[in-house]
């Protein structure tokens, strides 16, 4: 029995869109969805009722980071990540790769696996796939991710298609040191950047080694939106129709859109908790700054058109008073209003593939936000 099965159940008469549902070992989760990002085992500020509060279904955690602090030992002798924690709904965690990137000095990718520093002592270390699986085996996450590499955009196709080969080639060997596929599901990660002809390569070797589930990886990391949406359009009909579909790294409101409607199911991203943490929220008109002079006498809510507890009880004043005197409970405060926006996002995206109208519901959503695109 797999630990992860994909139940699609229709497609948007209007788009590529589909609705669907992840049955896992901790619960089932409707797609299209965004999961929350929890990088140190924790979605920064906020405690897993709330999370529950706001119907987040499945959250994300990271390899490298708690490789690093607490270890995985701590974790395993903890009973895993959901004990640990104390999250009891679906986890998924990244397999580092991509974190020893962008956190990493002096790193250096040889086929074995990568060297670096860690950022946090400076000591030397050593990621090979094979470490990246016992680290995720030892967490315990209901889906895991292979051990790829995410190349810098943009980046010369000699480059990028040397890169795919060997990503191909780790993918393999994370399947063969894959310990418990009937309780963890692993997912591939396709990348080839932006050039057709390596997507393409990449889909293909991942598709050839059978996985429950594929990520599109390499985006999100710098390049135009359209690119971004052209490389989607070009690789999901590569990917098996009965089997999810994860866009790594998106998080902005008309990406999730987008992304929907060209056949994506899964969404990660940390930009609604990190630009939280800076005092700007997402809302149905686009971004407020709350810390801005300009909402200091404004005692609405954050969003009008928002029903969360924040914009029910606590007013743009108040949250711009805690954000300016750096006062925690108003970073809480807009953590929790933007995780809510997005997951909220998603339920009207599920909601636009059930009528059809996912097309109409962007030229609604997209307008009121203030996104003049074509
Ligand atoms: N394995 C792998 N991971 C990728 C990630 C990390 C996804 N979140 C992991 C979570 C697990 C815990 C930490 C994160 C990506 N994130 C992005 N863009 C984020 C861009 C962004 C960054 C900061 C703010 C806003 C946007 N592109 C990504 C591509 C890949 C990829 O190819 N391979
Ligand atoms: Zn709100």
């Amino acid at each position: 029995m797999a630990a992860v099965t994909y139940e699609h159940i229709k497609t948007c008469a209007q788009s590529g869109a589909r609705l669907g549902r992840l049955h896992t070992p901790h619960g089932t989760v409707e797609t299209p969805i965004f999961m929350p990002v929890g990088t140190l085992a924790t979605v920064k500020t906020l405690s897993p009722e709330e999370l529950e509060d706001m119907s987040a279904q499945i959250i994300l955690a990271n390899t490298y980071h708690l490789w690093l602090r607490p270890g995985e030992d701590i974790v395993k002798e903890a009973g895993g990540l959901h004990k640990f924690m104390n999250w009891d709904r679906p986890i998924l965690t990244d397999s580092g790769g991509f974190q020893v990137f962008s956190l990493s000095e002096r790193r250096k990718i040889t086929e074995e696996g990568v060297h670096f520093r860690n950022h946090i002592n400076g000591e030397k270390l050593f990621l090979p796939p094979e470490k990246a699986m016992q680290i995720q085996n030892d967490l315990g996450p209901d889906v895991m991710m292979a051990f790829d590499e995410c190349p810098p955009y943009p980046a010369e196709h000699s480059y990028m298609k040397s890169s795919v080969e060997r990503t191909s080639r780790w993918a393999e060997r994370c399947l063969e040191a894959h310990a418990r596929p009937e309780e963890q599901a692993l997912f591939g990660i396709v990348q080839g950047g932006e050039y057709k002809d390596l997507r393409r390569q990449s889909a293909e070797d991942l598709v050839s080694m059978n996985f429950p589930g594929y990520a599109i990886g390499g985006l999100s990391v710098g390049e135009p939106k359209d690119v971004m949406n052209e490389m989607l359009e070009f690789t999901t009909p590569l990917l098996p129709d009965d089997k999810p579909r994860y866009l790594m790294g998106v998080g902005s409101a008309d990406a999730l859109i987008d992304g929907a409607i060209r056949g994506v199911d899964m969404f990660d991203c940390v930009l609604p908790t990190r630009i939280a943490r800076n005092g700007s929220c997402m809302t149905s008109h686009g971004r407020v700054t709350v810390r801005n002079a300009k909402y200091a006498r404004d005692f609405g809510p954050l969003d009008e058109n928002c029903n969360c507890h924040v914009c029910r009880n606590y007013s743009r004043a108040y949250i711009r008073h805690l954000v300016k005197a750096n006062e925690t409970f108003g970073f809480r405060l807009t953590s929790y209003h933007n995780l809510y926006f997005l997951l909220e996002l998603m339920r009207k995206v599920r909601q636009a593939i059930q009528e059809d109208r996912l097309l109409d519901f962007r030229e609604e959503f997209f307008e009121q936000y203030g996104f003049n695109r074509p």
